[in-house]
């Protein structure tokens, strides 16, 4: 069972040695005094942070998801990092689809469907990020066909996550407003529908304190709950441990209103 609400960081290649050490610990040491620990939280650090990332959210309820993934199975693949691998460690979750691996490392839809392939026959739940390129394309045009070529080759009982990130607000001066967003989630969650599998559908893009509210509210103000997302994906705001801690608070204070 995937947690209901779900509030994660993909710190991206930010963190150093030292700027993890002290995440783990200030998060850690504010979820630890919370009565829900981390049961609603993960975060996707670089692979050579998964082992302390484990350490550290795992006795609170967390989960770990990585960044990337290898296409192959363990062998002969040299600087890769098998599904299998991840999956043994412990890791839940494989990010899959990121604008960023598109524009600096020439990604596309059919690495994205291998990788998730690949993911789900480990047993990892993927996290595919869906969005459109470009402030007023067609969002519904875009990520239909994104789900169903990523999600394509998996059972359709697997789990998975979408995380509707609008390149346009990836690396932004501020997130998508929150009617536009409740629009594209709603249907996204009618695309989810039709597999059998769970699935959950969150934010991401220049998200952090702020954001799930005004998107909640603009969700209440609708009239369309299924239109507020499941959770928040932060990036930069999430590096900064306290704005992490912030957020989580306003997703949960949000949720249990
Ligand atoms: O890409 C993101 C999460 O996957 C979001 O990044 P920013 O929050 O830095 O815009």
């Amino acid at each position: 069972m995937l947690p209901a609400t779900l509030i994660g960081c993909s710190s991206k290649s930010y963190f150093t040695a030292d700027s993890a050490r002290a995440w783990f610990r200030i998060v850690t040491e504010g979820l630890a005094a919370t009565p829900e620990g981390a049961e609603d939280v993960f975060l996707c650090p670089s692979f050579p942070l998964i082992r302390d990332a484990l350490d550290a959210l795992r006795p609170l309820g967390g989960l770990v998801g990585a960044q990337d993934v290898s296409r192959f199975p363990a062998g002969a693949y040299t600087g890769e990092v098998s599904a299998e691998l991840l999956a043994g460690m412990g890791a839940r979750f494989v990010m899959i689809g990121h604008p960023e691996r598109v524009k600096h490392l020439g990604e596309g839809p059919s690495d994205f469907a291998v990788k998730a392939e690949a993911a789900a026959e480990a047993g990892l739940v993927p996290i595919l990020i869906v969005g459109e390129p470009e402030r007023g394309a067609d969002p519904e045009q875009i990520i239909r066909p994104q789900i169903d070529i990523a999600f394509g080759g998996i059972s359709s009982d697997a789990p998975v996550i979408v995380a509707y990130e609008p390149t346009w607000a990836i690396g932004a001066a501020e997130p998508a407003p929150g009617d536009h967003v409740v629009g594209v989630v709603a249907r996204i969650r009618e695309m989810l529908a039709e597999r059998r599998g769970e699935s959950r559908v969150l934010y991401g893009g220049s998200a952090g304190p702020g954001t799930f509210d005004a998107i909640a509210a603009a969700g209440r103000e609708r009239g369309d709950a299924a239109g507020i997302p499941d959770g928040v994906f932060l990036g930069r705001a999430g590096v900064d441990p306290r704005t992490f801690l912030a957020t989580v608070a306003e997703v949960r204070a949000a949720v249990a209103a």
